[in-house]
């Protein structure tokens, strides 16, 4: 397997997070590059949550320059789902067990197996940098006691499909399944990337609740719209959800 042209590859054995990792390189590595690390020390995930990676699962940490506006920039958390979910499809030829959850959340037999924590520098509407980091239970789920109470129970990939990945190996298809939605994306804009990803979506046309630290809102999971916003159909009308998080 060839690594996408004009892509960097950075393998580390320890970092603190490969996120900060990418943000501290971010003016040194000019082009897009990948950083995995086979151990983070202090891992985030969304919302301030810490991310616990056993030994043997994938983090890495896609850098971008981009050129967008930043509400553009923010709709490539769609786009590495869809690549996340492209590269779990390929290596394990299971085409149905895999879902994604609004707003980037790889599901595995009704698990969360995978997340992606988007985080950028800059001001006034632009990104300096982009990272997109990525986070797989390859071997093994990270102990449940830790989770939110409703939030779906980690899962890995080993013990669900019996698929033993190397993260480097994981790595390569993920940064190949990346730069062939990154183009679709640059050349076509969000539409094919949008249809895509509702077309692997879980719970469309069910009960969701959608909660902030300030609401909650549960309706009928009717779409994602053109900004990436979660659309619900609330007894008191269509309800349009930028950030939040999604319990089923
Ligand atoms: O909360 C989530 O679901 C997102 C988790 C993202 C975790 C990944 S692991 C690689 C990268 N480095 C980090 O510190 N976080 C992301």
């Amino acid at each position: 397997m060839t690594f996408p042209a004009g892509y960097d590859r950075v393998i580390l054995p320890e970092t603190d997070s490969t996120n900060a990792e990418a943000l501290r390189r971010a003016g040194t590595l000019a082009g897009p590059a990948w950083i995995m690390a086979h151990r983070q020390t202090a891992a985030r995930g969304r919302r301030g949550r810490a991310w616990a990676g056993p030994d043997g699962n994938f983090a890495a940490t896609l850098l971008l320059h981009p050129s967008e506006p930043a509400d553009i920039v923010a709709l490539r958390s769609f786009v590495a789902a869809l690549a996340l979910h492209d590269t779990c499809v390929t290596l394990t030829g299971r085409t149905e067990a895999f879902a994604l959850k609004w707003p980037n959340d790889v599901l595995l037999n009704g698990g969360k197996l995978a997340g992606i924590l988007l985080e950028s520098t800059g001001s006034g509407g632009r990104v300096a940098a982009l990272a997109i980091g990525i986070g797989v239970n390859l071997r093994a789920a990270p102990d449940p006691a830790a989770l939110e109470e409703g939030a779906l129970a980690p899962v890995a990939l080993l013990p669900e499909t019996g698929a033993d990945i190397p993260p480097e190996e994981f790595l390569d298809h993920l940064a190949a399944a990346y730069a062939a939605r990154e183009a679709d994306f640059t050349t076509h804009g969000f539409g094919p990337i949008r249809q895509a990803w509702l077309a692997r979506a879980a719970r469309i046309g069910q009960p969701i609740t959608a909660r902030t630290p300030r609401a909650e809102t549960r309706g009928i999971f009717e779409t994602v719209d053109a900004t990436g916003n979660l659309v619900l159909k609330t007894p008191e009308g269509r309800v349009s959800i930028a950030a939040a998080d999604v319990f089923f």
